[in-house]
C-alpha cells in the first residue's frame, strides 16, 4: 500500500533498527523567488535499496536532486549523509564523501576514450589529490587505469569499448559508460537522472537489471524517471511528488496507483470533465 505523506517528520521505509541512513532530508526548501520548486521535504534513504522520484513535469524531481548534490542552494532544511551535516558542504566535495550522480545529458568527454573516462570517476574518489590534476578546461588529467575502472567496465558490460571514443558508441553506450564513470568513485549513494531518456525497450531494460544488480553491494539508488513501467520493475520504493511536495510513497507499483499521484498526472480538470461524459 502507498501511504500519503505528512509534510512535516521524516518519511521512507524503515531500516535495521539502530542504522543510520545514507541520506536523510530534513524539511528540505527550495525556492526561487515566489517559485516553490521544493517545499519542505523529509525523507530517508537506506543502503542497498533502490528509490525512485515520480512526479509530473515541473513538480521539483530535477531541483530536489540538484539540492542534493550541492548545485542548488537550500532556501531551508538539512541534508545529512551518513549521519552528517553537508548542506554546507562545497558539490566539488561530495564525490569525495561518497555521493555520484548522472545527467540528464550525457555528459562525457569527447576526447577521451571509454576507459579514460571511467577513469575520471575512479580519480574523483582521491578528493584533494585529484584535484591538484586539473586540466586546462579544470577537468581531472586521468591517470593510468586502475583496478576500479576495469571492475565498473566489466559490471556495466563495457568489455571491448575501452578504447573506443563516446562518438563510435551507440547512445545507450554512452549512458552505460556515465554510469561505468559513476560507479567508479565507489559511491554509496548514487543518483541517476533520467538514466534512460531516449533509449530503446532493450536498453531501459539493461539498466534496470544492472540498477538491480548493484544493490548487492549495498549502494543505496535514486532515481529520477519519466517512464512508470521503469520505476516499477527497478524500484525497492517510490516517492511521488507534486508541486515541491511529496503527496505519495511506498511499494512502486501501490505509489503508480494511488489517486493523489493519478490526479497530479492527469489533473482535476481531465478527471472533472472525464466523469461529466
Ligand atoms: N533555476 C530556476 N529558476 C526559477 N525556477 C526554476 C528553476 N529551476 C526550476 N524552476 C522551477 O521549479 C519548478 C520545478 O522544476 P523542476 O525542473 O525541478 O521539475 P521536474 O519535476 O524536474 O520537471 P521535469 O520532469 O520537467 O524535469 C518548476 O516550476 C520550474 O519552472
Amino acid at each position: 500500500m502507498s501511504t500519503s505523506v505528512p509534510q512535516t517528520g521524516t518519511s521512507g521505509p524503515p531500516g535495521p533498527a539502530g542504522t543510520t541512513p545514507v541520506l536523510e532530508l530534513r524539511d528540505v526548501a527550495v525556492h526561487f523567488g515566489g517559485v516553490k520548486a521544493v517545499d519542505g521535504i523529509s525523507l530517508q534513504l537506506e543502503s542497498g535499496l533502490i528509490y525512485g522520484i515520480i512526479g509530473p513535469n515541473g513538480s521539483g524531481k530535477s531541483t530536489l536532486i540538484a539540492a542534493v548534490t550541492r548545485l542548488t542552494p537550500l532556501t531551508r532544511g538539512e541534508l545529512l549523509l551518513d549521519g552528517r551535516p553537508v548542506h554546507d558542504v562545497a558539490a566539488s566535495r561530495l564525490a569525495g564523501l561518497g555521493v555520484a550522480r548522472t545527467f540528464q545529458t550525457v555528459r562525457l568527454l569527447p576526447d577521451l576514450t571509454v576507459r579514460a573516462n571511467v577513469q575520471i570517476g575512479a580519480d574523483a574518489r582521491s578528493g584533494d589529490e585529484a584535484q591538484q590534476r586539473r586540466g586546462p578546461a579544470g577537468w581531472l588529467r586521468p591517470r593510468a587505469a586502475s583496478p576500479a575502472v576495469a571492475e565498473a567496465v566489466a559490471r556495466t558490460r563495457l568489455e571491448g569499448f575501452e578504447d573506443h571514443y563516446p562518438s563510435e558508441l551507440s547512445y545507450g553506450t554512452q549512458r552505460r559508460v556515465e554510469i561505468a564513470r559513476a560507479i567508479a568513485m565507489g559511491p554509496r549513494l548514487l543518483l541517476l537522472d533520467e538514466p534512460t531518456a531516449g533509449m530503446n525497450q532493450t536498453e531501459r531494460a539493461e539498466i534496470s537489471a544492472l540498477m538491480r544488480s548493484m544493490r548487492t553491494d549495498g549502494l543505496c539508488q535514486l532515481l529520477v524517471e519519466h517512464d512508470v513501467q521503469m520505476m516499477i520493475d527497478t524500484c525497492d520504493y517510490v516517492f511521488a511528488m507534486n508541486s515541491g511536495r511529496l503527496i505519495a510513497q511506498g511499494a512502486p507499483a501501490d505509489v503508480v496507483q494511488d489517486p493523489a499521484v493519478q490526479e497530479a498526472y492527469l489533473g482535476r480538470k481531465w478527471r472533472d470533465h472525464a466523469r461529466s461524459e
